[in-house]
């Protein structure tokens, strides 16, 4: 069998065994160079146009960029007029930026160059010429002598027409050099030619020539470039007099570890992009770097506070979308629809409210390396739920939406509800569905089966349980609760009373009388809100008696008490819902018969006018149907 894959030849590693960038970290921000309106820009299918330039500029400079290279001005009318107008415009360029113009090693392409930088307060000329063998050979046919020769012949003279040039002393003049193709030159040829071209500059210590060393195509696994980068380091002479930028494409994925490894290896300055832009897979990701370096404690001279700002005008500019999981940016990036990283994240961030976590100030949350707000995120976007869900999810999104502290127990009753829908309709529930479910479920907007329209508590003195002591005043504390209220049924008004230890039970005693004979097995309340507006939520759990069937409920109201009832309702209502088939579904029976029902059932009295309703319009035929079944013992 013919193996396709041997036509590819394996690269070889840099024998350098006293390597020492293996045990550095990086403990500074590099010197950047943002080349989205050069490298990025000549990758575009259409490139950017005067104003999206102008437009993309204007970012970069607000993102506290202090290198910017900003056109080819020997490719275009559009690059050459862009430098002219930012040079020309007051105030477009601080007075703190370079503007970076990149030129091929030919003198007619140089001087053109050049002439579109007149005026600029900082300028810095970059010029390339490939190095490897490959492109000596194959592009140019050069030995590395004439390479060498072209080199230098065009650094002396860049260097005639700017800084030794008295009518361009108003510029502040810098210079960079890249042997394009360095990551695939011979590291020994490529110090050869650097030093000559060093020596044709003569760069100063306070005024370095910028060696740039490009991964025009990334060749091999990220620690030969650091390897590469660190020989360079090392074997260059006057080291003082060179800053050392690095500019790795992206071709093997691995541009951003290979800038890193590099910075490790002794570079200075790092050339990409923001999001990767760049010729095929892109420049290395200046986003990334940054934030890299963010998340391990220091600050990389770049505000990236208002990420999706950034992220705008680059998608407007490139017509390029950010791919949702690229690294920080990505929209999916802050975001989890597992249950167990929803439930993870959930409890970081209560550990981190409540100053439970051992880490003071630092920033420990499961799954999360950067606080999504640094980024000018959200928190509400972090979490989103699907059928991969768990209970985490829908709480965390009715906490933030509804302002609603779930139980536990609650949690994993809505979980089920919420899992159900997602799965049916097959795609993500969005915060507004899963708040709009939630207060369907529970009938928080309204209770179509049961609505207390008026109620009392009071103190049933008939069954005292605690006879007072001779010549004392009846000890109230310990004695029964009657409730005694109308409550909408089914759309009609009833009267209920019953008794029980306090509001809740007294109501669920009511209740009992139309058939709903549910315990109370957890009850839970907090306060939403505070000042003149607080309210109470309340959450009860109840079990159908006599069964293991749980069902709950939840009330919201200014008055905690009611609350209470409304979220018993709740409960009420969930448990004639969750019976499909039960006695609740038998035949009516004749109001005649109801009636009779009525007076005799302790429970339920229909009151004679209430809101100008008659009870002998009769009840809802479920509730008829509760009271026929109670009536057949069922
Ligand atoms: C890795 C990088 O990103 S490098 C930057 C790449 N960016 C760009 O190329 C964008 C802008 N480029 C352009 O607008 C054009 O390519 C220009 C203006 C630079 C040159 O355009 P053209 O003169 O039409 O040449 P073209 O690009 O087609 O081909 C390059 C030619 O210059 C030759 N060449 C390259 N470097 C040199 C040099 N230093 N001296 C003399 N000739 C050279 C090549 O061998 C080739 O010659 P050939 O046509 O005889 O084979
Ligand atoms: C011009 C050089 C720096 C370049 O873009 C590259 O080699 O990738
Ligand atoms: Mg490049």
């Amino acid at each position: 069998l013919k193996d396709p894959s041997k036509k590819y030849k394996k690269f070889p590693p840099l024998n350098l065994p006293n390597r020492q960038w293996p045990s550095k970290t990086i403990d500074k921000p590099p010197r950047w160079l943002a080349t989205d309106l050069r490298d990025g820009n000549q990758s575009l299918v259409d490139p950017m146009n005067g104003d999206e330039k102008w437009r993309y500029f204007k970012m970069l400079v607000e993102l506290g960029y202090k290198e910017i290279e900003v056109s080819f001005p020997s490719a275009s009318q559009t690059d050459f007029d862009f430098t002219r107008r930012i040079i020309e415009t007051p105030g477009v360029v601080p007075d703190d930026v370079w503007i970076q113009v990149l030129s091929p090693c030919r003198e007619d392409l140089i001087r053109r160059t050049v002439d579109s930088l007149k005026g600029a307060k900082k300028a810095l000329l970059h010029i390339y010429l490939a190095t490897s063998d490959c492109f000596r050979r194959i592009v140019f046919g050069f030995t590395q002598e004439e390479s060498i020769d072209l080199a230098v012949k065009c650094t002396k003279f860049a260097r005639s027409i700017t800084k030794d040039d008295p009518s361009q002393a108003g510029t502040e003049w810098a210079f960079e050099f890249s042997p394009e193709t360095f990551s695939d030159t011979s590291p020994e040829f490529a110090i050869r030619i650097c030093e000559a071209v060093k020596a044709a500059w003569e760069p100063t210590t306070e005024n370095p020539i910028i060696f740039n060393l490009p991964a025009t195509v990334e060749m091999a696994t990220p620690n030969v470039y650091a390897d590469q980068i660190e020989y360079f380091c090392t074997n260059i002479t006057e080291r003082e007099k060179i800053c050392v930028s690095l500019h790795p494409h992206n071709d093997r994925g691995c541009a951003v570890a290979a800038a890193e490894l590099a910075q490790m290896a002794g570079a200075d300055r790092v050339e990409g992009c923001l999001f990767g832009n760049g010729e095929r897979t892109g420049n290395v990701d200046l986003v990334t770097l940054a934030l890299n370096l963010y998340t391990q404690g220091i600050y990389p001279n770049i505000d990236f506070s208002n990420l999706n700002r950034v992220i705008d005008t680059v998608e407007i500019c490139n017509k390029i979308p950010i791919h949702p999981r690229a690294p920080y940016g990505g929209s999916l990036v802050v975001c989890a629809f597992s249950g167990s990283h929803q439930d993870a994240i959930k409890k970081g961030f209560e550990a981190r409210k409540e100053g439970a976590n051992a880490y003071d100030d630092q920033w420990v949350i499961p799954y999360l390396p950067l606080d999504p707000q640094d980024i000018g995120r959200t928190y509400e976007a972090i979490i989103r739920v699907n059928s991969q869900s768990g209970k985490g999810g829908a709480a965390w999104i009715i906490l933030r939406k509804l302002e609603l502290d779930l139980p536990r127990g609650l949690q994993v009753a809505f979980s089920r509800v919420v899992q159900k829908n997602a799965d049916e309709l097959g795609r993500e529930l969005l915060s507004d569905e899963i708040s709009q479910l939630f207060e369907k479920t529970y009938f928080l907007k309204e209770n179509p089966r049961f609505n207390i329209l008026d109620y009392s508590i009071s103190i049933d003195r008939s069954a005292s349980p605690v006879p007072p002591a001779s010549g004392k005043t009846q000890e109230t504390r310990n004695l029964p609760r009657r409730f005694e209220g109308i409550v909408a049924i089914d759309g009609k008004e009833y009267q209920l009373s019953g008794r029980g230890n306090g509001p809740i039970s007294s109501l669920a005693n009511a209740l009992k009388g139309v058939g709903i004979d549910l315990d109370v097995a957890d009850y839970r309340e907090h306060s939403i809100g505070g000042g003149r507006g607080v309210k109470a939520a309340t959450y009860i759990e109840c079990t159908a008696s006599g069964t293991s069937q749980k069902v709950w409920g939840v009330g919201i109201h200014e008055d905690v008490v009611q609350s209470s009832l409304i979220a018993l309702l709740s409960a009420a209502s969930s448990f004639i819902l969750s019976r499909p088939g039960s006695p609740i579904t038998v035949k009516a029976i004749p109001r005649r018969t109801l009636s009779q029902e009525l007076e005799l059932n302790d429970g339920l009295k229909a009151p004679d006018n209430v809101n100008g309703q008659k009870s002998s319009e009769g009840v809802p035929s479920n509730l008829v149907n509760i009271l026929e079944a109670k009536a057949n013992g069922m």
